[in-house]
């Protein structure tokens, strides 16, 4: 059965790590992008883990010790990723008694929740997943789709976003308010990834002039 990719707002929210090695650290490094306070329980931590959570002090805090069953109290989601697959399998098995989203990496019927393969563009996210079929396809399809994103689309996307408010406030009909953004979009590629202000207010204008007539 395919998996539903819910967009999760995770800024803030509390994630626990078990596991120090390569494996927790790429995770640790795709997540930090997206805002959680993240803390790493692990017997011993990889260089790489070290020096993120150096940079990353305000979000990442690193816990030198074997995991105990009350480190998941505060958290909101889990990762278990050490190399003791029995201590991995128990770790989701008291995350779920209590309802924690877990992921227990590779081993698919431990997790609640699964990784996609992923594109992050600022705030523009594409994730792909094969509800476990292939990973290595999802990896191949990730990147045909990297390429056909054009450069600057996130900043793009972000730029449009702060004009939401100006065009809801201005422009009352949903009709027209979907072609003012359709024309962004298709303007800002042509632009190479640029829309200004100047340029959303003149195009408001412009549309509501069109639609009075
Ligand atoms: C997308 C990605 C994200 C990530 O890991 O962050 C991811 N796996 C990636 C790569 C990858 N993983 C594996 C290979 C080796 C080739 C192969 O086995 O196919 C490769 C490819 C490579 O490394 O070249 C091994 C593997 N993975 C799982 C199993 C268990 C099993 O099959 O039973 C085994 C066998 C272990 C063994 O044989 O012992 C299971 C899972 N892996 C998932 C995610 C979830 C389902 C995703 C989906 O729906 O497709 C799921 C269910 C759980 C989870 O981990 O969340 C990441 C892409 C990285 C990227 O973004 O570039
Ligand atoms: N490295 C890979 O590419 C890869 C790929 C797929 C699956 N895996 C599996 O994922 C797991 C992790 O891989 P890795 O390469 O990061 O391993 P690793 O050996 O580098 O790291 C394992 C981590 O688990 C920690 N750990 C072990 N026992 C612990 C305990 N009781 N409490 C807290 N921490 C503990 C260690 O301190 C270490 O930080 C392994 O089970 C491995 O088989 C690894």
């Amino acid at each position: 059965m395919a998996y539903f990719p819910f967009f999760v707002e995770l800024e803030g929210k509390k994630c626990l790590i078990a596991g120090g090695g390569m494996v927790a650290y790429r995770k640790a490094l795709v997540l930090k992008d997206f805002g959680p306070e993240i803390t790493v329980v692990a017997v011993e931590m990889i260089p790489e883990m070290e020096q993120l959570a150096s940079r990353c002090e305000k979000y990442m805090t690193l816990i030198k010790r074997g995991f105990e069953d009350r480190d998941i109290q505060e958290a909101d989601f889990v990762i278990a990723a050490t190399s003791d697959e029995e201590l991995n399998r128990h770790i989701s098995v008291i995350c779920r008694r209590r309802k924690i989203p877990v992921n227990v990496v590779d081993v698919q019927e431990e997790c609640s929740f699964i990784f996609p393969a992923l594109i992050k563009e600022e705030d523009i996210v594409v994730g792909i997943s094969t509800g476990g079929s292939s990973p290595t396809i999802a990896q191949y399809l990730k990147k045909r789709f990297q390429e056909a994103i054009p450069s600057g689309f996130g900043m793009l996307a972000s730029q449009l976003g702060t004009y939401r408010e100006l065009v809801k406030e201005k422009v009352p009909s949903l009709a027209v308010r979907t072609e003012i953004f359709k024309t962004m979009v298709k303007e800002g590629i042509r632009q190479g990834g640029v829309f200004t202000r100047e340029q959303a207010i003149e195009l408001i204008e412009r549309k509501l002039g069109e639609h009075e007539q």
